[in-house]
């Protein structure tokens, strides 16, 4: 794809326990289907869509994340570059909930200062089996100054608000120049109309 082909290029990446399903989540919005009896991922895999927002070709870079402990070394590596993360817990798993802290620890240890994390709580269409409430999260992702929004890959709920609030938020940085540089060109030319903020749910 030559560069012509998109206004904006961002690189997201999804982190997390393992089996909160972050793959479910990339295949559900990249390729609209819930993957039966989804393996677990092993190092990295990646992904590409492009979404046109406001006129404007947008193209995302997804990259999805080993849970798993033993891979942790090499995930850590991709947060460098990363404009965004999708940090993923299950809300029917108190575990992933808990390890967040963890995570972010990652975060601050990895990423860029300038990156724009979300926190996603995953699977509420097992809603009977939910172990985190919602308020809970709320909470800490408040306090932690992310954005927070429940999801379920299996029935496509708020998967496509997910990734495409997210874009809205990543054009309106890199208008501003705040974002991680290698990836947020080419920025548009000047004379262009603006007008980004009727997308964005993300303030
Ligand atoms: N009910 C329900 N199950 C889900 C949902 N998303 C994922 N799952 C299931 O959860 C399990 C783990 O999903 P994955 O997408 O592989 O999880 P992951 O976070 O990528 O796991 P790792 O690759 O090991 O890090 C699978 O059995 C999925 O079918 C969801 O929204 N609802």
């Amino acid at each position: 794809m030559s560069m012509e082909d998109y206004d904006f290029l961002f690189k997201i990446v999804l982190i997390g326990n393992a089996g909160v399903g972050k793959t479910c989540l990339v295949r559900r919005f990249t390729q609209g289907l819930f993957p039966p009896g989804q393996g677990a991922t092993i190092g990295v895999d990646f992904m590409i869509k492009t979404v046109e927002i406001n006129g404007e070709k947008v193209k995302l870079q997804i990259w999805d994340t080993a849970g798993q402990e033993r891979f942790r070394s090499i995930t850590q590596s991709y947060y460098r570059s990363a404009n965004a993360l999708i940090l993923t817990y299950d809300i029917t798993c108190e575990e992933s909930f808990r390890c967040l802290p963890e995570w972010l620890r990652e975060i601050e240890q990895y990423a860029s200062n300038k990156v724009i994390t979300v926190l996603v709580g995953n699977k509420i269409d097992l809603a009977e089996r939910r172990e985190v409430s919602q308020q809970r999260a709320e909470e800490f992702s408040e306090a932690q100054d992310m954005y927070y929004l429940e999801t379920s890959a299996k029935e496509s709920d708020n998967v496509e608000k997910l990734f495409l609030d997210l874009a809205c938020r990543l054009i309106r940085e890199a208008r501003q120049n705040t974002l991680v540089n290698s990836v947020s060109s080419p920025l548009p030319g000047e004379g262009k109309s603006i007008n980004y903020l009727t997308c964005c749910n993300f303030n």
